[in-house]
């Protein structure tokens, strides 16, 4: 068990996708693996859309991927709706995946070129019997017509067309979850907000539930009931979004809103919150993984790995040293220091 702690997770008839102590591993070369993911854990509610963020390399993907079993996880349970994701296999576990569908980073290379969007859209229609008409419902739901787009090739698209296609492909199956993996973090600015604007109008409409991956807090920000922060395979901080942002409890956290500009909050500049690049999962630090870059490490911190503990209001945080706070008393200027002293 990986230290991040069981009891931030609510019961489970309240919860349609409930993750728990998910261990995912790679092989690093002279025996050795990258621990990407460390015994994460969380739940997801019915219509919720949770926002999972963190730093390049902390293992986000590797969660997402792991929560449709591309591949299973090491260790750690998955459940959908109560069913036991990694403990089915062949035909029963391609029927439930149905339910769970993701969205890709790059729409444009997730996107198989040679073939027609109304060819990419159907894929699902064929896969699981469903009705051809159900290909022209998706793309006019994700605003493309269906006339003039479905004959024509992904190339011919705009990088945010082409996430809406991706999207309409990931709807065609009738998904009850939709993991978005950094969905928008491809497209320029002026698109960004469109396609989450889409996303949220698609929620509602087919009453959809959404983990929404993003290693920028701003993107999540608006969009997302809760909001789990990820810290080096780890969660440090899971809470209400306005709670977030408003009284971020984690040192890390607050670094990621301190590089929001115009966060609202009496934070000092980025560049001296954090610093350097995450030490290697291969070799994470002892206890806290953050205490390398934490303006606040102590003994402690070495010593004792910190388990996420409540604060209230449903917020929960894995710090040894989190206290309630508004925010403005992070502005003491705290350094962080580089990686590795
Ligand atoms: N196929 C792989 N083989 C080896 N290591 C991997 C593999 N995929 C991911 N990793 C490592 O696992 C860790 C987590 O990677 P992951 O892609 O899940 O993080 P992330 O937070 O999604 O980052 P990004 O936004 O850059 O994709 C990183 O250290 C990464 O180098």
């Amino acid at each position: 068990m990986a230290g991040s702690g069981s009891a931030h997770l609510r019961p489970a008839d309240q919860v349609v996708l409930r993750v728990q102590d998910l261990v995912v591993e790679f092989p690093a070369g002279g025996g050795r693996h990258v621990r990407a993911v460390s015994g994460v854990g969380f739940d997801v509610a019915r219509g919720e859309t949770l926002g999972i963020v963190g730093e390049s390399g902390c293992g986000k993907s590797s969660t997402a991927r792991a929560l449709m079993q591309l591949p299973p996880p090491r260790a750690g349970s998955v459940r959908l709706d109560g069913v036991e994701l990694t403990a089915l296999r062949g035909e029963e576990l391609r029927r439930t995946r149905r339910r769970l569908q993701m969205i890709f980073q790059d729409p444009i290379s997730s996107l198989n070129p040679r073939r027609r969007v109304r060819d990419i859209v159907a894929e699902g229609t064929r896969v699981w019997g469903l009705g051809a008409g159900r290909v022209d419902e998706m793309l006019e739901a994700v605003g493309l017509d269906p006339a003039t787009a479905a004959v024509r090739r992904p190339h011919e698209f705009s990088g945010g067309q082409c996430q809406r296609i991706s999207i309409a492909r990931a709807l065609v199956p009738e998904p009850e979850v939709v993991i978005c993996d950094e969905p928008v973090s491809a497209l320029d600015v002026s698109v960004q907000a469109q396609i989450l604007g889409l996303l949220e109008d698609l929620k509602e409409r087919y009453r959809l539930t959404l983990v929404f991956i993003a290693h920028d807090l701003a993107v999540v920000k608006n969009i997302s009931d809760r909001i789990l922060v990820m810290y080096l395979g780890k969660v440090c901080e899971l809470a209400p979004g306005s709670a977030l942002v408003e009284r971020p409890a984690h040192p890390y956290t607050r670094a990621l809103l301190a590089a929001i500009p115009r966060s609202g909050l009496n934070l000092p500049p980025a560049d001296r919150l954090i610093s350097g690049e995450p030490p290697s999962p291969v070799t994470p630090p002892s206890g806290c993984r953050f205490r390398t870059r934490c303006p606040k490490a102590a003994a402690r911190c070495a010593a004792e790995e910190p388990v996420m503990r409540p604060l209230g209001g449903d917020r929960w945080v894995a710090c040894h040293f989190a206290e309630e706070s508004d925010g403005r008393a992070w502005g003491d200027g705290g350094q962080v220091t580089p990686t590795g002293t």
